[in-house]
């Protein structure tokens, strides 16, 4: 049986389960249950704080996790991302007070205080440079006005919390994350894995594409196509009406009604839209 941790709270919690979900898992129905068993599809969920999850996968205790693409650097763990689910989007970055330090290298030998020590560590050596890292659990945008450091590392999501309490970024983004799947070092890619990859893969397909249909004349077949190449290619079915097709062809979600308007414009008619629910592509 494929074990597999999810977070049980917090930021990734809720969008990993509706994922879970959309791939056809069964979830828990009551936040206080911390496991819970898909005997159909032959899989465990441990639901785990989200900073634990890759210390877990990484040891061999359980097979797959879902964690933050920050969150595994900082672990620190034997544990690989092997595929990006896309949400819960933020950056990691430096950040001081507005008008005190202008460049990064001018962190060297000052206090800077975050809960990812790992990922701030790493940086600094990859930088080759010394400074004191002040270990805090959350809401270290306070410590600089409360004398513990000199500069802050943190999750950006909006920038909110950074601009309310008078800090501006400092340099480049240490790193961008997001939520990811991540399994053991060099473990299996097939079998049970294999699988759960392709439905969650196939969840990010359902969300990122959807089904057009047009009506076409045969002779403007090849324009509307390089319009709606589709994934592999378009389906071109011969319509009762002679001279015209039906096709058919998945075409991102964004940008579709740009689609549409050029289909319209170069001829085609009966254009429709459809979700897709599920796909293996
Ligand atoms: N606005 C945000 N605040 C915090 N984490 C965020 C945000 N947006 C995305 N994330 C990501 O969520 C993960 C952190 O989740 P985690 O549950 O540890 O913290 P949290 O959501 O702030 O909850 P808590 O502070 O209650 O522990 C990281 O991967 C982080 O990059
Ligand atoms: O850029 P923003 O949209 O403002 O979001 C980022 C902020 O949100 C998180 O804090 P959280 O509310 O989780 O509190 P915590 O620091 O106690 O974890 C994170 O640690 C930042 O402080
Ligand atoms: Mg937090």
């Amino acid at each position: 049986m494929l074990r597999i941790a999810v977070p049980n709270k917090g930021t990734l919690s809720r969008p990993a389960v509706d994922m879970l979900r959309e791939a056809g898992y069964s979830q828990r129905v009551d936040d206080r249950d911390l496991l819970c068993r898909d005997t159909d599809n032959d899989v465990e969920f441990f639901y785990l704080r989200p900073r634990d999850i890759a210390t877990y996968v990484g040891s061999g205790d359980l097979d797959l996790g879902i964690t933050g693409r920050d969150l595994l650097v900082d672990s620190g763990s034997e544990a690989e991302e092997i595929l990006d689910l896309g949400f819960a989007p933020a950056t990691f970055r430096f950040a001081a007070p507005v008008d005190s330090l202008h460049e990064v290298t001018e962190l060297a030998g000052r206090r800077i205080a975050t809960a990812y020590p790992g990922v701030v560590n790493r940086h600094l050596t990859e930088m080759g440079l010394s400074a004191q890292v002040v270990r805090l659990d959350g809401a270290v945008e306070n410590a600089v006005r409360l004398g513990v450091a000199d500069a802050i590392a943190d999750v950006v999501e909006t920038g909110k919390t950074l601009r309310q309490a008078g800090l501006a970024p400092l340099g480049k983004p240490i790193l961008e994350s997001t939520a990811v799947l991540v399994r053991r070092i060099g473990g299996p890619g097939d079998g049970p894995t294999g699988q759960l990859l392709r439905r969650l893969q196939g969840v990010l397909a359902a969300r990122r594409y959807v089904m057009l249909a047009y009506d076409v004349r045969v002779e403007l077949l090849e324009a509307a196509s390089a319009l709606t190449p589709g994934i592999e290619s378009p389906t071109v079915s011969p319509l009762h009406r002679q001279g015209w097709v039906a096709v058919q062809a998945m075409v991102a979600r964004t940008g579709v009604h740009r689609i549409m308007d050029e289909l319209y414009d170069l001829g085609a008619r009966a254009i429709l839209v459809t979700d897709v629910h599920a796909c293996r592509i």
